[in-house]
């Protein structure tokens, strides 16, 4: 395995105003998005959220994971990594929730519910958008994406079939001044994932050449990262991004996740299908991936190139 790396994670800048659909920098914006995904299976995207907004998002979450751990197991979702997880023995630091379709009001609704009883509008609100705000971030990434492969009028379909789970998640400090692996080593089985985080550091992400590269959290930066499902669509001229967390310092690191699934057949575009690029997948569903995934015993199946075993031709 590779060492530490100086190298950075490239950033793509997504708030410029000029950022109109054809102008000659929502072109150049477009290939930038591509390459970096293309070589690092992720990128920084930098979009601005207010500070004040942000800084309800982090109240909430810390107010959400304050609440007594009975209440918290009550966020149940059969699917991997979808509900509530924490007190796991093998990463005992780690803890997250989940609201799957959060772009959907009711659903944030439903989960609040679950939480307060009684009742927590600002909590709902916060959540809600905070979704909506990321889902539209993930959509101007994948339209990008769409242009930059020439296959632009296929986006709005595309759009119509995807769905976003949206996790809150917190690290512990460590209890010792050692180095803790807080999430393990591994690949998502979304199509993309955008996270978001406090200012306390502990995301790295490997490169193909194996080094480690640490992301610097600012309040306007989102680690846009490739999922397994990214890389079958692309018929892997995109990998998906293998990605840890290690958190050593004394403060607690706060963390959101938004994952976007498709629902319906995917199929590799055939436009990405020629004779330096082999039809690397068959048909397959999302919901496939994720019970394939669940299925399997073997303990590393987070290492492997689970999608080639699964649908690969
Ligand atoms: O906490 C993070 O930044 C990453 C979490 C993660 O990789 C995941 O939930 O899949
Ligand atoms: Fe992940």
């Amino acid at each position: 395995m590779g060492s530490e790396t100086t190298s950075k994670l490239p950033v793509v800048d997504l708030t410029k105003e000029n950022l109109k659909p054809g102008s000659s920098s929502w072109q150049s914006t477009c290939n930038e998005i591509r390459l970096a995904l293309e070589e690092y299976g992720c990128f920084v995207a930098l979009y601005d959220l207010s500070s004040n907004f942000r800084k309800k998002v982090f109240d909430s979450l810390e107010e959400l994971f304050d609440l007594p751990q009975e209440t918290k197991m009550k966020n149940v979702n059969p699917k991997p990594a979808h509900g509530y997880m924490g007190k796991i023995s093998a990463f005992p630091l780690h803890e997250g929730m989940g609201i799957e379709y959060a772009t959907n009001p009711e659903e944030c609704e439903k989960f609040t519910k679950l939480m307060w009883p009684e009742g927590n509008d600002q909590f709902c609100e916060t959540a809600h958008s905070y979704a909506n705000i990321v889902a539209e971030l993930q959509q101007l990434v994948m339209r990008m994406l769409f242009e930059s492969y020439g296959i632009g009028k296929r986006y709005e379909s595309h759009k119509k079939s995807t769905t976003y789970l949206l996790r809150f998640l917190k690290y512990r400090k460590s209890q010792t001044d050692q180095t803790n692996l807080a999430f393990k080593g591994h690949t998502d089985k979304s199509l993309v994932s955008i996270l978001h985080s406090n200012h306390v550091k502990g995301l790295e992400l490997r490169t193909k050449d194996g080094d480690w590269i640490h992301f610097e959290p600012s309040p306007n930066s989102f680690v846009v990262i490739a999922g397994d499902v990214c890389m079958a669509w692309s018929n892997d001229r995109i990998r998906s991004c293998y990605h840890r967390v290690i958190v050593d310092g004394p403060e607690v690191r706060y963390a959101l996740g938004l994952f976007s699934f498709l629902t319906g057949i995917i199929q590799t575009p055939e436009e990405l299908v020629d004779e330096e690029h082999p039809l690397q997948y068959k048909p397959f569903d999302h919901p496939g991936v994720l019970q394939f995934y669940l299925a399997s015993t073997d303990q590393n199946k987070g290492d492997r190139n689970m999608m080639k075993v699964f649908c690969g031709v």
